[in-house]
């Protein structure tokens, strides 16, 4: 049984956060383990608090997991302050880690900000250089690159700039006011463009969470990169289509439908 680890934040409304990633790893076939960073108060209409975790018992329970179940894959997500974000990144150090899938989380879809202002720099200096690969929506490609994205040459061009300060790949997302669901991956000097056909839905809570470890899964079941950005495509698409409506905001996926 391949295993995925995820370390994020938990989103009560089930939509996001540690809850997506669980829900997505288990439709995938694959075996979930969760350290969380943070508890959040959220539902459809926003995030209405976060408490965090301690560094030490964020510490805690990394070493619980590493020490007992193996992860084949990580995936990290809402990490909100630069002391948790550098126990994350020793932690994965002490234990070799493989595979790493970094969602940059910065600001919710409800516009909640979730990653500390001063915390970026130490997610750019300290973790994103672990990471295989990152998966920025354009505004969180526009805050790591600092330039403003306005068309499909703009996210070629900010993919380059991330990559100078990764050693992985960059899939910059499509969709926000691009208004489209076009993605672009730019590993190793090379741009594939994986496209997808945007699909009106207002429920999208959750959709970066869902991607990010839908490709962790991919990952661990030892596909390339490219076929598990490709297969994570397919994967959101299917879980929009799906069309979930619960909430009075944007709601969560249908991360149960059958691949
Ligand atoms: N309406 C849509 N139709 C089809 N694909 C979409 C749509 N909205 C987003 N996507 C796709 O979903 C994936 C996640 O992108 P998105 O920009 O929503 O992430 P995000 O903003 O980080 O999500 P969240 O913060 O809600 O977890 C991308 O592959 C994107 O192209
Ligand atoms: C806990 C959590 N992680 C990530 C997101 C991204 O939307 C969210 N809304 N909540």
């Amino acid at each position: 049984m391949k295993t995925v680890l995820t370390i994020a934040g938990s989103d009560s409304s089930g939509g996001a956060g540690i809850q997506a990633d669980i829900k997505t790893i288990t439709a995938h076939g694959l075996y979930a383990m969760s350290a969380i960073t943070a508890l959040t108060a959220q539902n459809t209409t926003g995030v209405y608090g976060i408490m965090e975790v301690t560094p030490e018992f964020l510490a805690n329970q990394l070493d619980c997991i590493f020490k007992d179940i193996y992860p084949d894959a990580v995936k990290i997500g809402m990490v909100s302050s630069a002391a948790l974000i550098e126990v994350i990144a020793d932690k994965l150090k002490e234990y070799k880690a493989a595979h790493i899938v970094v969602d940059p989380v910065m600001v919710s879809t409800s516009g909640s900000r979730l990653l500390a202002e001063d915390a970026s720099k130490t997610l750019i200096k300290t973790l994103i250089p672990l990471a295989q690969v990152i998966t920025p929506n354009i505004p969180e490609t526009e805050v790591l690159c600092k330039m403003d994205i306005k068309n499909a040459g703009d996210m070629e061009q900010a993919a380059v700039k991330i990559a100078e300060f990764t050693k992985g790949a960059v899939l910059v997302k499509g969709g926000h006011d691009l208004n489209d669901a076009n993605d672009l991956l730019y590993e190793a000097g090379t741009f594939e463009w994986i496209n997808g056909e945007r699909i009106e839905n207002p429920n999208t809570h959750g959709t970066g969470c869902t991607l990010s470890s839908a490709i962790a899964c991919g990952l661990a079941k030892g596909d390339t990169l490219s076929d598990s950005v490709k297969a994570a495509k397919e994967y959101i698409s299917g879980a929009l289509r799906a069309g979930l409506n619960l909430g009075h905001g944007s709601g969560p996926l249908n991360h149960m439908f059958r691949i």
